[in-house]
């Protein structure tokens, strides 16, 4: 790379001297000197400071370029949270609509049983490869699509799935850790034939786990009866099905995309005033020593026809986001740009992500944020909190655990974040789920410490995160998997007449954060599920 003086050209234009852009494929230790470029503003994009960071400098904090959000305004009440299923865990067919996230909606009755009937009843696995499909989604369901995708690469499940499980809570048992039990049960006593053993092939489920223990929302793994999935130039399709029974599968077709729709949100239980007033609230705290950072989150709520085919949403984002997590499970809809952690033949890599700016309405003031940001020693400090929590999280689990130095900035289409990767190696014996568990909520969702941060979030932030800020992906029967953290979403609820959505977000405050800037940060995660939904 052309290097001159501290400045660094790239295709032909001179970025600002603290930052470079580097492929987001290179190596955890890079060198702003020996990396490959891109420019395209629609693709992550890596930037790194340079070893000699000079000093901070005093810039407006204000994310650029930030319009409002449609229909923003004072409004308060707190969401009704309504009916949420307790008990047992459930096999539960199809229910035809979008269930969970805490909002009423038609469920049908469970047809299943209790934990112990699903687990000793083997599931039988087959997966084979097929020629390759041109539109995994397209063979999903439109009004309750289970989707995973990052990179055109992912999982679809097709037709009804063969269980839903939804654990109640239990006294001393996180439901996340019921979950971990079944599935190591369900696994161990599965028959699986896997010739390809790729990510996402064999027996798999797909979760998504409330970020509150307390939550009225359901923590849920679903294991569909059939997946279609792609990885690189390899196509395959696994079907799932309990042991005895004999039914033939039937056709897999590809359902034509339903009309356009959309929809708008706006406020929620959380208005913007209030917001600020709760950022005020906690620096208060954080100013008594009471914690050193908590991440506050605010709500839009919203309607979308009923019927609406929802496959269009995630098409919308995994062509918008690429390089992000696109996921659809359980009604909870997004594009994370957040990994929670990934494991593939017992290799533990997981993205740091804390402290960010709205991108700049132009070349120059996107430069300028990129490099505002790399600067910060609010945002640095901010990522800090988040990189240590992963780390002794993972410590536990894993052997050979490395971070990168220094965070690099992650470009995406509306924001730039501080970033850092890290990667280990699977102690024997432990599955994506046990770190699932150990790493959440992390910094980057809840605060430091955490449970002062988690007792904050429930004073100060007016409605249930439900399944937002929680883990979501998906777990193999090997323990491999794929978990992002459930950003930039949000949950959809079919009611009577139509499909209710609440959209998340949320800004980590730490002393120095302003009030207004947070909001505005707030403004900026929501755009890729507000424009979607346009
Ligand atoms: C809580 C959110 O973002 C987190 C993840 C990345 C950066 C964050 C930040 O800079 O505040 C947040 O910690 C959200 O998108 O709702």
């Amino acid at each position: 790379m052309p290097h001159d003086g501290g400045r660094v050209a790239v295709a032909g234009a001179v970025l600002h001297p603290l930052v470079a852009v580097v492929d987001p494929g290179a190596a955890l230790a890079l060198h702003a000197d020996d990396v490959e470029v891109h420019v395209d503003a629609r693709r992550e994009q890596r930037v790194v400071r340079p070893p000699h960071v000079p000093p901070e400098v005093d810039v407006d904090t204000h994310p650029p370029g930030v319009p409002a959000i449609d229909g923003e305004r004072e409004v308060g009440a707190r969401r009704d949270e309504g009916d949420v299923r307790r008990g047992r865990v459930e096999l539960r067919p199809r229910a035809g609509a979008v269930p969970a996230g805490g909002l009423p909606h038609p469920v049908a009755p469970p047809v299943g049983t209790e934990a112990g009937v699903v687990q000793h009843t083997p599931l039988v696995v087959e997966t084979r490869e097929i020629d390759p499909v041109e539109d995994l989604l397209s063979f999903a369901d439109p009004a309750r699509p289970l989707a995973w995708f990052r990179r055109g690469d992912g999982i679809v499940a097709v037709g009804e799935p063969v269980a839903e499980l939804r654990p109640s809570a239990e006294e001393g048992r996180t439901r996340a850790e019921t979950l971990a039990a079944l599935w190591q049960g369900l696994a161990a006593a599965a028959e699986v034939s896997d010739p390809l053993r790729l990510p996402g092939t064999g027996l798999v489920a797909f979760g998504a786990f409330t970020f509150d223990e307390d939550s009225r929302a359901d923590s849920v793994l679903t294991i569909p009866s059939r997946i279609l999935g792609r990885h690189g130039d390899r196509f395959w399709e696994t079907r799932i099905r309990r042991s005895g029974d004999e039914r033939a599968p039937g056709a897999v077709e590809p359902a034509e995309y339903g009309p356009h729709w959309a929809g708008t949100v706006g406020p929620g239980a959380q208005s913007p005033q209030g917001y600020q007033d709760a950022v005020r609230s906690a620096l208060a705290r954080i100013a008594d020593g009471e914690l050193s950072k908590v991440v506050l989150a605010r709500d839009l709520q919203g309607t979308i026809p009923a019927g609406s085919d929802l496959r269009r949403l995630v098409r919308a984002l995994a062509t918008g986001y690429p390089d992000t997590w696109v996921f659809a499970v359980d009604g909870l809809i997004g594009a994370s740009p957040e990994t929670l952690v990934t494991v593939q033949d017992r290799t533990v890599t997981a993205r740091v992500l804390a402290g960010t700016i709205g991108r700049g309405a132009d070349a120059d003031a996107d430069t300028a944020a990129s490099a505002h940001l790399a600067s910060s020693t609010k945002d640095l400090d901010e990522h800090q909190y988040a990189v240590q929590s992963v780390l002794a999280s993972l410590r536990p689990y894993t052997r050979a655990l490395a971070a990168s130095e220094q965070p690099f900035l992650l470009k995406l289409p509306n924001l730039f974040h501080l970033a850092t990767d890290v990667e280990g190696e699977l102690e024997n014996g432990r599955s994506a789920l046990d770190l699932v568990r150990a790493l959440h909520p992390t910094a980057a969702v809840a605060g430091t410490p955490t449970p002062t941060a988690i007792a904050a979030i429930r004073e100060l932030e007016p409605f249930d995160r439900g399944r937002y800020a929680g883990p979501v992906g998906w777990v193999d029967a090997d323990g491999n998997g794929e978990w992002a953290i459930a950003l930039r979403c949000a949950q959809f609820t079919s009611t009577d007449d139509a499909i209710a959505v609440t959209a998340y977000a949320g800004a980590g405050i730490v002393a120095g954060s302003d009030p207004e800037s947070e909001l505005l940060e707030t403004r900026v995660k929501f755009r890729p599920l507000v424009d979607a939904l346009a």
